[in-house]
């Protein structure tokens, strides 16, 4: 479903992206992983094309993104931080953002669970400038799930939301992995990963050092815990830099 095949990406000297290559499939979970400043966001926004390779490409369904719009129709994505106009109003942006797709498509999905989940209409009237972090990453959520999109990128959904917005944003998330969406989440908090991943994408210098599904490293490492995995694999990486200076 989406292909990245030997992605390469600089920022001037500073190499984020070495040789990616990934292939994921409908009704797949996938943590990326790894350090701040591993190039997990960079992947995801060459994904997005908010990004654009130096060399390799990424296919969605079978077709090659470069100079592609329409593809991105398909995905729901949370970004990290969400930068929206600050005058406009939390009601304003989602009119806006339905009256756009429907004028593109006819008989689109609206899907506004989250809005009610997250009791945002009690802050329609709110200018967006003026909302809390965590209010603002509910608003980006509700953005994310609101054409009910087959592919959903979720960039640390959970950080910032108090505890109760968490456990219901993962399981809403968790619902929409039931049927069979496929869904990329990045996040630093490996309990939240755990419980809503099937693979496990691990980033570290900018090189892929690990894709596998959670139940094969969970075996592999004769260990249940995503967090004690993570932390060997770190380990290990760093004995092997240390090797090699
Ligand atoms: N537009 C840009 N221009 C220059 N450098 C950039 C740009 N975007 C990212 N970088 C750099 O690329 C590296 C990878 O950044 P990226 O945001 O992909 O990391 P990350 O793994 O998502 O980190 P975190 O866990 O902190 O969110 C960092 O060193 C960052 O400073």
């Amino acid at each position: 479903m989406i292909k990245f095949e030997n992605i390469n990406k600089s920022f001037g000297k500073l190499e984020v992206l070495q040789n990616i290559s990934l292939n994921f499939e409908m009704g797949q979970s996938i943590a990326i992983l790894g350090p701040n400043g591993s190039g997990k966001t960079t992947l995801i926004k060459s994904l997005l094309g908010m990004v654009i390779p130096d060399s390799g490409q990424i296919l969605f369904d079978g077709k090659n993104i470069k100079n592609e719009f329409a593809y991105r129709s398909e995905i729901g994505y949370m970004p990290q931080i969400g930068n929206y106009p600050p005058n406009l109003k939390i009601a304003q942006l989602i009119d806006m953002m339905k009256d756009i797709r429907k004028g593109k498509k006819e008989g689109i999905i609206i899907d506004e669970e989250i809005i009610a989940l997250f009791k945002l209409e009690e802050m329609y009237q709110k200018p967006l400038g003026t909302l809390s972090g965590g209010t603002k990453q509910k608003v980006s959520a509700a953005l994310a799930f609101l054409f009910d999109p087959k592919v959903l990128i979720l960039d640390e959904p959970t950080a910032g939301l108090d505890p109760l917005a968490s456990e219901l944003l993962k399981s809403k998330i968790l619902e929409e992995k039931r049927k069979g969406k496929l869904i990329i989440i990045t996040s630093h908090i490996m309990a939240d990963l755990e419980e809503l991943s099937t693979h496990v994408v691990y980033m570290q210098d900018s090189r892929l050092r690990l894709f596998k599904e959670m139940e094969a490293l969970k075996e592999e490492f004769g260990e249940d815990r995503l967090s004690k995995i993570i932390a060997q694999i770190m380990q290990n990486s760093k004995k092997k830099t240390e090797l090699v200076k």
